[in-house]
């Protein structure tokens, strides 16, 4: 990889459009658009501009691309797990690799370092990120796994590089970092490390991106399994992929209730975001890896990638 020298990094605003509220829905339809077979698929970031999912498989070091027109999908491989993807104002993408942000440009395939975290500690790697409403990269870190959720606890870190490149910590002390976003208002940061089995929020300040006063808003039902990927909704409702829980569930973390579940027909659901048009339908990631043989015949989908649609019922 090279070391990236002098461009600016701003990373294009995530700001929702006009998401159809689910409220207002009543059924829902789920269907799987892709049978990527992903051994661990996460980070599915929608890019308006080419009506496109971009996703990453974690253990298989790809970046992948489906257009949602053509169907078409293409893959950059990269030579660390890579954990998450985001988009970049300046075109390309950004994304964590190994324990690096990257800079990623896809006509070439290339990757530039733009900055590395936890280089004492061999073991780890980055895990979920997303961009913030400023255009700063939050990500944050675990240590290898030896199976899913099994690892050593507590190396792992928070982190975010910021359009200067420079990065900032902001805790230690994590075992699996994991889901994170920000309120409608920019002024409330929500966060998950998957074995707190807690979905946490934080004050933010846009202005300097500094987090404070963490409490929990959720904790997780028993069958509801861990806590992985976030996004929320226009109604600033929290959406969060319960992986071995094999759905996705909506709170209010303002009083802490659940107030719908969605189930999928795979285990390992780990993340969600909402895309297409007017960023009406969700696309879930999941996946494979972790499924014994039996669990495989059962879940021929697992590891694919899944579009939830609210249907309105017009009469
Ligand atoms: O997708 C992730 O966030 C992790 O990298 C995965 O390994 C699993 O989701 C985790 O094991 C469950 O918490
Ligand atoms: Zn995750």
């Amino acid at each position: 990889m090279l070391e990236c020298c002098f461009c600016s990094l701003f990373y294009r605003n995530f700001e929702k459009k006009t998401l159809v509220s689910p409220m207002t829905m009543s059924s829902i339809k789920i269907e799987c658009v892709l049978r990527e077979n992903c051994h661990c698929g996460e980070s599915p970031v929608w890019e308006e501009a080419s009506n496109s999912l971009l996703f990453v498989d974690i253990p298989a070091k790809k970046v992948c691309r489906w257009d949602s027109l053509s169907k078409q999908v293409q893959r950059v491989t990269v030579d660390a797990p890579v954990s998450s993807v985001a988009l970049r104002q300046s075109g390309g993408y950004v994304a964590t690799v190994g324990t690096k942000f990257c800079a990623l440009n896809w006509e070439d395939q290339s990757a530039v370092v733009l900055a590395t975290v936890d280089k004492e500690k061999k073991n780890n790697r980055f895990n979920d990120g997303k961009v913030d409403p400023a255009g700063r990269y939050f990500a944050g870190t675990m240590a290898e796994e030896t199976a899913p959720a099994v690892l050593e606890r507590r190396q792992g870190s928070l982190y975010s590089l910021f359009p200067d490149h420079h990065v900032e910590k902001y805790f230690d002390q994590v075992d699996i970092s994991n889901g994170l976003d920000w309120s409608m208002d920019h002024k409330i940061f929500y966060y998950i490390d998957s074995l707190s089995y807690s979905v946490d929020a934080f004050d933010y300040d846009l202005q300097t991106g500094k987090i404070s006063n963490r409490r929990s808003v959720y904790k997780l039902e028993k069958e509801e399994q861990i806590p992985d990927g976030m996004c929320i909704d226009v109604e600033g409702k929290l959406w969060v992929a319960c992986y071995n829980g094999g759905r996705v569930i909506r709170l209010d973390p303002e009083t802490g209730k659940r107030l719908q579940t969605v189930k999928l027909p795979v285990d390992k659901t780990t993340s969600c975001c909402f895309g297409g048009k007017d960023y009406s339908e969700m696309y879930v990631t999941c996946a494979r890896d972790g499924l014994d043989s039996k669990g495989l015949l059962q879940q021929p989908e697992a590891g694919g990638i899944f579009k939830v649609i609210w249907l309105s019922l017009i009469f």
